[in-house]
C-alpha cells in the first residue's frame, strides 16, 4: 500500500490529497467507518454539522490518536462545516461550538461555509466569524464550499483570510474548469465531493473502457483522475473493501490519453444541488 500524499494548503497546513468523506454515514456506523479509514491510511475526514455524525467522527479520531492509539492528533485533518441555518457572526459561533462538542477534540482542523445560501446574504458575517475562530486558534485552516466565483470573489474581495479551500461538487461529469481556475488563481485549493458521482457514472462505457485496459476499478479511475488534476478529494465508501479499494489510486497512472478522454466527458451534471438555489 501506497501513502496518502499530503497537499499543503495556503497556510501552510498540510492534509491528504484523499480524504474520507462521510455524508450519509448513519451516526451508529460513523466510530467504526472512521476507525476503518484511518486504520486503512486514510488521514483526513470530512463531516458536517448536518450529517449528524461529528460524536462518532471525533470518537474514532480519538480513539486512534490517543494515549496507546498508532496516530498522532497532529497527523490528522478532521474537517467540519457551519450548516445554512447557523449563518450570521454569533451564530456560526455557537454553531462552532456545538461541533467542537460534539467532536469532543481540541480543535477542528478545517472548518468551513458549507453553502453561500446568497439569498440569505449573510456569508460574508459568517466567514469573519470563522476568521474569529482562526485567528483564535480554534481552527486551523477555514474555507468554504459550493461558492461559485460570483461568491468567491466578493468574498476575497470584503474578508482578511483567503480561504485554504472551495469544495464543490466535481466529477468526469461536472469538470467545473471555471471554478477551478478562480481558486487557483486566488490560491485556494480545489475540494471535489461527491467525486464519483455518488456512484452515477460508474457505469460511464468510457470509464469502463478505460478501467479494463488498466485492469483497475471504474473508481480508481476516478479518483486517480482527481489526484492527477491536483484536486483533494473525498470519497465516501460503505465498507472497509471499499474504503481500501478507493485509497489504492498512488500505485498507477493515467496517460495522457486516459485523461483527454475523460476530459471530454464534462457535461455539466450535476448530482447534487445547485449553489444558487441553496438557501
Ligand atoms: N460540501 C458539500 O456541500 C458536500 C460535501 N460532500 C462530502 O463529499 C463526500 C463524498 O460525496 P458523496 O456525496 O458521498 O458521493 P461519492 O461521489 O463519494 O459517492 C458515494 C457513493 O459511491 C459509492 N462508492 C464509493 N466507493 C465505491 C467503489 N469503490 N465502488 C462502487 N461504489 C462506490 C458509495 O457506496 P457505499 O456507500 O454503498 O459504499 C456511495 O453510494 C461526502 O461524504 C461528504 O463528506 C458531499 C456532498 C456535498
Ligand atoms: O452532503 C452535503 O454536504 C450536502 O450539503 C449535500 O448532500 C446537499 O444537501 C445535497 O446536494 C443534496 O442533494
Amino acid at each position: 500500500m501506497r501513502q496518502v500524499p499530503n497537499v499543503t494548503l495556503n497556510n501552510g497546513v498540510e492534509i491528504g490529497q484523499l480524504g474520507y468523506g462521510v455524508y450519509k454515514v448513519p451516526a451508529a456506523d460513523s466510530f467504526a467507518l472512521v476507525s476503518q479509514a484511518l486504520e486503512a491510511g486514510y488521514r483526513s475526514i470530512d463531516t458536517a454539522a448536518l450529517y449528524a455524525n461529528e460524536a462518532g467522527v471525533g470518537r474514532a479520531v480519538r480513539q486512534a490518536t490517543g494515549d496507546g492509539g498508532p496516530l498522532s492528533r497532529e497527523g490528522v485533518v478532521v474537517t467540519t462545516k457551519v450548516w445554512n441555518d447557523s449563518h450570521g457572526f454569533d451564530r456560526t459561533l455557537t454553531a462552532f461550538d456545538e461541533s467542537l462538542h460534539k467532536l469532543g477534540l481540541e480543535y477542528v482542523d478545517l472548518y468551513l461555509i458549507h453553502w453561500p445560501c446568497p439569498e440569505q446574504d449573510l456569508y460574508i458575517q459568517t466567514y469573519r466569524a470563522l476568521e474569529r475562530l482562526y485567528h483564535d486558534g480554534r481552527v486551523r485552516a477555514i474555507g468554504v464550499c459550493n461558492f461559485e466565483p460570483e461568491h468567491l470573489r466578493r468574498l476575497l474581495d470584503a474578508t482578511d483570510v483567503v480561504p485554504a479551500v472551495n469544495q464543490v461538487e466535481l466529477h468526469p461529469w461536472l469538470q467545473q474548469n471555471e471554478v477551478r481556475a478562480v481558486n487557483r488563481e486566488a490560491g485556494i485549493l480545489t475540494e471535489a465531493w461527491s467525486p464519483l458521482a455518488r456512484g452515477q457514472l460508474l457505469t460511464d462505457p468510457v470509464l469502463l473502457r478505460i478501467a479494463a485496459g488498466l485492469g483497475r476499478s471504474v473508481a480508481q479511475v476516478v479518483l486517480r483522475w482527481h489526484i492527477q488534476l491536483g484536486n483533494i478529494v473525498i470519497p465516501k465508501a460503505s465498507s472497509p473493501a471499499r474504503i481500501r479499494e478507493n485509497r489504492d489510486i498512488f500505485d498507477f497512472q493515467l496517460d495522457d490519453g486516459a485523461m483527454a478522454a475523460i476530459a471530454a466527458l464534462d457535461r455539466g451534471h450535476r448530482s447534487g444541488s445547485d449553489p444558487g438555489r441553496v438557501n
